[in-house]
């Protein structure tokens, strides 16, 4: 059993396994379960089995394990967890396809299963409805699981490549590989989401993953570990709660791959921590995401969609739109078709509305009310710090250099500058670091275009906002100063594989090899540049046509000669029949 330590009870009663439960809930004790004949002890035996339900039922026994926290956040026990996982990795049992979709199948049944339970936490974590943690969390994650189980076989096989003149004989492929054991860390917002479809990439990829969900979102931070183990190998795939001391922790362990998902400050220590074991990352980080409203544009219509894109989740959306450009003479507009949206889907009390959620916490709350300091309000304004609510809020003729422009809102307050054309708008954009998102309104489809030449940022949609996240055949992923690397559908199963190259020769075919053999050449140097470059002078080509020539002639004699070795048998038949005729 290894270096466990043991608070040993042999099959435990209901009252204990109750009791042990609420004690892991309550994050006093982790639990572990061991069953099997004394000798022979099998670890993790999951929660939803018989013998956890019915010990008694149980001829083998079973032993509850009761560790404080500490032994798993600790410096030795992490890194024997994450060796824990390496060793099933190296074993192999996670790369076989079957046992991949066979994962995918369980992390579905798990969201199907468990669906009330984990809308609960979402709800409490981010005093959302159930109906909206389903339509902004659960759906996406079961769409992202129903394509990994529809592409996988096609995403994980082998692409043949192209071969050059001197490699035409062999065989050339990239194999993707799995990376091995890989650390996901989640963000508090979307707090399923965005945990569990980077997950899905990489056991579709055939990793390892140690799963570190945020705390600020403590509930489904917990319903995940409660539940993960429960459909999931545990000996591959591991959830670890806690804040910033595990997270510490976690990034001195040696991974194959990093995907973090937060604020630029802490992706930096994410890439430093990485950098010490040259671990690839990916960052998914955020940024003041602009939205460009043109003249030329049905001004409803696009108020419509940027209300619902920006006070969704009361604005703590990584890719809500940060701030309205536009042109001056289009502000008060603006403000009055927001405002009547805002009525139209919130209500006249926005507070009561079950679509409206909270800030998170105090200190977000505290931050996002300061930037309201020294701001024209045009709309809104109000916060209750109890409940840590701040109602939808426009700005109006904001100053560029202002702190609500200086830092990512992630709030409920959508600041508008006004600019004197699409090209003050791009200059604008240019000007500071590359946004996770950007977002155009405007009958004018070259103009759009334009602006998306012209600038750079994680991704684009034209007319929307927030919807290129929906379609997983697009990469999701910033740029510049909102990340690096992308994820989604085949993107993440990229992002979690390596792209093997494999090159299969033959052992015959030494005399073109001597090309590239000792002692070099200025000959062969030239029938290098002939194979490799197709740099032909006119001395080769002639040798080529000539080579070419000898070929089809050989294939010519080697044909007739079939022919003739034919008609003279039959030449001879027929003397040796005249001879006997002419003899009798
Ligand atoms: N690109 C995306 O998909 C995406 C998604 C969600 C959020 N975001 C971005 O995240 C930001 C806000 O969310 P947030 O949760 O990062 O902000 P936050 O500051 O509220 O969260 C702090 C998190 O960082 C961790 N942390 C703090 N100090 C640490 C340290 N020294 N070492 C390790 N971990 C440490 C904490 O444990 C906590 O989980 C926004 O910029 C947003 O755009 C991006
Ligand atoms: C289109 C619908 C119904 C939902 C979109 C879900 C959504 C807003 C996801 C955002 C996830 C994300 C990248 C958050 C970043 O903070």
């Amino acid at each position: 059993m290894g270096a466990w330590p043991r608070g040993l009870v042999q099959r435990p009663s209901q009252w204990v396994r109750t009791l042990s439960l609420a004690a892991e809930r309550w994050g006093l004790v982790h639990t572990r379960v061991w069953s099997g004949p004394v000798g022979g002890w099998k670890p993790a035996v999951p929660r939803s089995s018989e013998l956890w339900r019915h010990p008694e039922q149980c001829l083998t026994g079973i032993v509850l394990l009761h560790l404080p926290r500490s032994a798993f956040s600790s410096g030795p026990a992490m890194e024997r967890q994450v060796q824990r996982l390496r060793q099933t990795f190296r074993s192999g049992r996670s790369r076989p396809l079957r046992f991949r979709l066979q994962q995918l199948e369980a992390l579905r049944r798990m969201v199907q299963e468990r669906e009330k339970d984990i809308l609960a936490a979402i709800a409490a974590d981010l005093s959302k409805s159930e109906l909206n943690a389903y339509s902004h969390e659960v759906i996406t994650i079961l769409g992202e699981i129903d394509f990994m189980l529809g592409n996988l076989p096609e995403l994980a096989s082998a692409r043949p490549a192209k071969k050059n003149l001197l490699t035409m004989m062999d065989e050339a492929y990239v194999q993707p590989e799995p990376l091995g054991v890989v650390l996901i860390i989640g963000a508090w917002n979307y707090p399923f989401v965005l945990t569990l479809q980077p997950l899905v990439g990489a056991i579709a990829a055939g990793n390892a993953a140690i799963v570190k969900p945020s705390e600020l979102s403590e509930n489904t931070a917990k319903i995940l570990a409660e539940l993960l183990p429960q459909y999931l190998d545990q000996d591959l795939y591991m959830i670890v709660n806690g804040g910033v001391e595990e997270t510490t922790e976690l990034l001195r362990q040696r991974f194959d791959h990093i995907l973090y998902t937060g604020n630029t400050a802490v992706g930096k220590i994410v890439m430093e921590a990485a950098a010490k074991h040259l671990t690839p990352v990916t960052l998914e980080l955020g940024g003041k995401s602009p939205c460009y409203i043109d003249r030329d544009c049905d001004l409803d219509v696009a108020c419509r969609r940027i209300t619902w894109g920006k006070y969704m989740n009361c604005g703590q959306t990584c890719i809500a739109p940060d701030y309205i450009l536009c042109e001056a003479s289009l502000q008060d507009q603006i403000v009055q078709k927001i405002k009547d949206t805002v009525k139209d889907f919130y209500g006249e009390n926005v507070k009561a509305s079950p679509d409206y959620e909270r800030i998170i916490n105090l200190r977000h709350f505290k931050r996002i009310k300061s930037l309201l300091e020294g701001q024209k309000i045009a709309f809104g304004g109000e916060t209750d710090e109890a409940t840590r609510y701040i109602a939808p809020t426009i700005l109006t003729d904001v100053d560029p250099n202002s702190k609500v422009m200086q830092e990512e809102i992630f709030g409920p307050i959508l600041p508008i500058v006004s600019v004197k054309n699409v090209e003050e708008a791009i200059n604008f954009i240019n000007d500071r670091e590359k946004p996770l998102a950007l977002y155009i309104f405007s009958h004018n489809n070259k103009l759009i275009k334009r602006v998306i030449d012209e600038t750079s940022s994680g991704g684009v949609t034209g007319n929307d906002v927030i919807m290129h996240f929906t379609v997983n055949s697009l990469p999701f992923g910033g740029v510049g100063a909102s990340g690096m690397g992308a994820y989604h559908g085949k993107y993440s199963f990229d992002t979690f594989s390596h792209q093997r190259p494999c090159l299969l020769k033959g052992l015959k075919g030494e005399s073109v090899n001597k090309l590239r053999y000792p002692p070099n050449s200025e000959s062969k140097v030239s029938w290098s540049k002939f194979f490799l470059l197709k740099q032909f002078n006119k001395g080769r080509l002639q040798l080529l046509l000539l080579v070419c020539l000898v070929a089809v002639a050989a294939v010519i004699v080697k044909k007739y000669q079939a022919l003739w070795r034919g008609k003279a048998l039959l030449a001879s038949l027929i003397v040796q029949r005249l001879r006997w005729s002419s003899k009798h």
